[in-house]
This record gives structure tokens, sequence and C-alpha cells, in this order.
């Protein structure tokens, strides 16, 4: 049901340079076609985030009238009952990293985890499809480059690291990204192997 006529494209849309390199590098050298991606800045819709990724596909889907991946990413503290969450991008632009660990001062709890879900949808009247990937880690006081987000104070689980510290290799060995993209390989339904050459990033995952 969910398959993509062959010879056409799936195209991830977003509008973050970093995430799309970060899809590329973990689908890695095994991804022999030219990644399909277009920048498009979608909505940020409100509500949970399920439905944000449902909406934030649906649209991408009509704006494209075709096969579309987008992915929506949250950051969760636990002290705030998950929030930022999917308004973590709003936090982020106006606190900065900083801002962030300072937001849990006076809470004892600092775990957080990061979600990542992606959305698939095989043209603008066809269902939504979602896998998701969580990590868990803590908010510390920011360390390391500043070259994306809230990198610098997220501190995953067993790490004496944050995100932006680890090599990048490690971080998309474990991250929230790397996770929900090892779901949507783990769930497609095979015959989406019969896509052609061009059909990118979907017909490296199986
Ligand atoms: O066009 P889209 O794909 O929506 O790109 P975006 O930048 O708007 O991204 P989101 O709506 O998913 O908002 C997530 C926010 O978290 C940031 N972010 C996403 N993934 C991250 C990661 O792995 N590490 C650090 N920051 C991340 C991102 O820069 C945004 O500020
Ligand atoms: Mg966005």
């Amino acid at each position: 049901t969910m398959a993509v006529p062959a010879g056409r494209s799936v195209v991830f849309v977003t509008g973050n340079a970093k995430k799309l390199e970060e899809v590329i590098q973990i689908l890695g050298d095994r991804f022999p076609y030219k990644l399909v991606s277009k920048k498009i800045d979608l909505p940020e819709y409100q509500g949970e985030p399920d439905e944000i990724s449902i909406q934030k596909c649906r649209e991408a889907a009509k704006e494209i009238d075709g096969p579309v991946i987008v992915e929506d990413t949250c950051l969760c503290f636990t002290a705030l009952g998950g929030l930022p969450g999917p308004y973590i991008k709003w936090f982020l632009d106006k606190l900065k990293p900083e801002g962030l660990y300072k937001l849990l001062t006076g809470f004892e709890d600092k775990s957080a985890w990061a979600l990542c879900t992606f959305a698939f949808s095989a043209g603008k009247d066809e269902p939504v499809q979602l896998f998701r990937g969580k990590t868990e880690g803590r908010i510390v006081e920011p360390r390391g480059p500043r070259d994306f987000g809230w990198d610098p104070c997220f501190q995953p689980d067993g790490y004496d690291k944050t995100y932006a510290e680890l090599p990048k290799e490690v971080k998309n060995s474990i991250s929230h990204r790397f996770r929900a993209l090892a779901a949507m390989k783990h769930e497609f339904p095979p015959d989406l192997l019969k896509c052609t050459n061009t059909c990118s990033i979907l017909a490296t995952l199986f």
C-alpha cells in the first residue's frame, strides 16, 4: 500500500541543512543514489509530536505532489512535563543552549529526551506513516562546537560528552535521528525495493 511508483523519486523536505547532512551521513556509503531533497520551510504546527509530523507531511506532499519524507525533532525536559518538546526551535532561538540549561535551575531532575519522527507519504491523498527514534540523556552546561542546534547542551546517557563534543560517527550511531531511520528501515514493506534507482532515500533502506 505504501509503494512508490517505479521511477518516481522520494523527496526529503526540510529547511534544515544540518538535518539533511546527518541523514546523508547516517545512510552513508551504502547510499548509491543522489539524495533528492527540497528546502521548503514548512509551517511549525502545534500539538502532540505525532500530529505535528502528520500535518507537516501532508503539507509537504501537497507542495511536492508526490512521495515525500519529512522529519520533526523535539527536545523534551522531564522536569517540565516534556516541554519544550516540539517548540524547542523557538526556545533555542531565543534562549540559546545556555538558556535551555538555565531553564532547569531549581529542578534537580535534568533528564531529557530527544525525539525524532520521520513521516512518509506516497502522495497528497495517501496516508502518512510515522517512524520514531528516541535518545535519553540530560541537559548540561553547553560544551563543544555550536554548529548544530541544542547539541552543546544535550549529553546522552552513558557518555561524558555532549552531542556537540562527540565525534559525528558516535552521535550518528546513537542519536534520535539514527534510531528513527533504523525504525523506518525495519518497518518499510519490501515492495518498495521495486522502485528504480531514482527512488533515492528509501532505496538504500532495504
Ligand atoms: O524544516 P524542518 O525539517 O522542520 O527543520 P527545522 O530546523 O525547522 O527543525 P524542527 O522543526 O524539527 O525543529 C527542531 C529544532 O531542533 C534543532 N535540532 C533538530 N535536530 C537536532 C539535533 O540532532 N541536534 C541539535 N539540534 C537539533 C533544529 O535546529 C530546530 O531548532
Ligand atoms: Mg521545522
